[in-house]
């Protein structure tokens, strides 16, 4: 074969095996339920890579029954791959692979399997359990199958006992059970915690990514991002500009600077809360408010401008710190880019500016 076209069949394997294995998946990142659903298929692929030969093998041998049973498996654990890709019901879907397989894993203690060999089967049992049902329900159902095998193997007259074993076969089996169980809950217990402070530490950084840390408003990215995840219909923006920002800096020193623009922040957050809206940190003193259209959204503009202008910082001094805000207003039409209708805000807020300050002016869509 060419080497571009093995090329080709890897990647299509590997795509293959990668939309099989992660099928079902709730979002792309390493959640609990992604990676369950990710055992589940890889259980489910591999039980039918081992069930279909051996099934097909067993019926050119003449052994109906085996065959029928394998070839019955590998339809269920394909009907239960297509139901997780289709509903992402991994709970269910690991139901049907778990309770299938502790009877199995019983039934083989208890008849010997092949040859007295049954047992050996058993040790899949509490990685897989904890694996798909958690460190709760897994080491619940883990004690339970354990009682299952202790009153299978001393309580009950089995083929087992007549197999011949030293009567010492059956403790080892539960100690060496008990072993397999405690190391396999010890890397649960390790891996989803790991799991957890991953998780914790994406939302942390998702968080610093979309914030404004000194006003705690979206920032521009938290902004454009909340826009494109909700319908807004032709919502209202208000650019606004705090008037002569520089002069508190100059006058007063970054810190009152900053804690001014905290001001800010709050007031329009304190102006807002009964209309559905976005307010963020467009920029320095800069603010940007999406507010969903309310026939009065010249008169919410007005009254965030109005209590702007009503409230003050005191310095330590006792003196107070007061300024005004320009704003522009301007309406997103449906289909129509941020960028296009913020030039248009702009315009009106450099309109406000000019014209004295301390004003709001909106401009009409064409
Ligand atoms: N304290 C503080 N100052 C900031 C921050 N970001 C930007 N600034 C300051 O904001 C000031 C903006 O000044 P200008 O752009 O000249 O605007 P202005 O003084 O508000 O005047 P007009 O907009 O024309 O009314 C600059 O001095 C920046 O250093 C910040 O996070 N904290």
């Amino acid at each position: 074969m060419p080497k571009s076209k093995a090329i080709l069949w890897h990647r299509k394997w590997k795509l293959w095996f990668s939309t099989t294995l992660n099928a079902g998946e709730i979002n792309h990142s390493f959640t609990n339920s992604s990676r369950r659903a990710f055992i589940i298929n890889l259980f489910c692929l591999v039980g039918v890579l081992f069930t279909v030969p051996l099934g097909i093998l067993s019926l050119a041998k003449g052994n109906f029954l085996v065959g029928t049973s394998l070839l019955t498996i590998a339809a269920i654990y394909t009907l239960n791959h297509l139901y997780l890709r289709l509903t992402k019901n991994y709970l269910f879907s690991a139901n049907v692979i778990l309770y299938p397989l502790y009877t199995l894993m019983l039934y083989l203690v208890y008849s010997g399997g092949v040859n007295g060999t049954g047992h050996v089967w058993i040790y899949c049992v509490p990685p897989v359990s904890l694996f798909l049902h958690g460190l709760k329900r897994g080491l619940l159902e883990v004690f339970l199958f354990i009682l299952a095998l202790i009153f299978i193997l001393f309580f009950l007259d089995t083929p087992f006992d007549r197999l011949g074993y030293h009567p010492d076969l059956k403790s080892r089996i539960i100690y060496s059970f008990v072993l397999i169980a405690f190391l396999s809950t010890i890397y649960e217990y390790i891996s989803s915690r790991f799991n957890q402070s991953l998780q914790e530490l994406s939302v942390q950084l998702e968080r610093a990514a979309t914030t404004d840390p000194l006003t705690g408003l979206l920032n521009r990215r938290g902004l454009e991002q909340q826009l494109e995840q909700r319908d807004w219909a032709a919502p209202a923006l208000l650019l606004m500009d705090v008037d002569h920002f520089k002069h508190i800096n100059d006058e007063y020193g970054h810190e009152y600077g900053d804690a001014y623009l905290q001001l800010v922040a709050a007031t329009l957050e304190e102006q807002l809360t009964k209309y559905p809206n976005l307010i963020s940190r467009w920029g320095g003193e800069e603010f940007l408010v999406v507010l969903e259209q309310t026939a009065s959204k010249m008169d919410v503009a007005e009254s965030i401008r109005k209590e702007i202008a009503r409230v003050h910082l005191i310095t330590q001094q006792g003196e107070p710190i007061k300024a005004t805000i320009s704003i522009g207003v301007t309406e997103l039409k449906v289909g129509e880019s941020v960028i296009r209708a913020l030039n248009r805000a702009d315009k009106a807020l450099y309109e406000a500016k000019n014209s004295g300050r301390n004003k709001v002016v909106m401009t009409k869509s064409k």
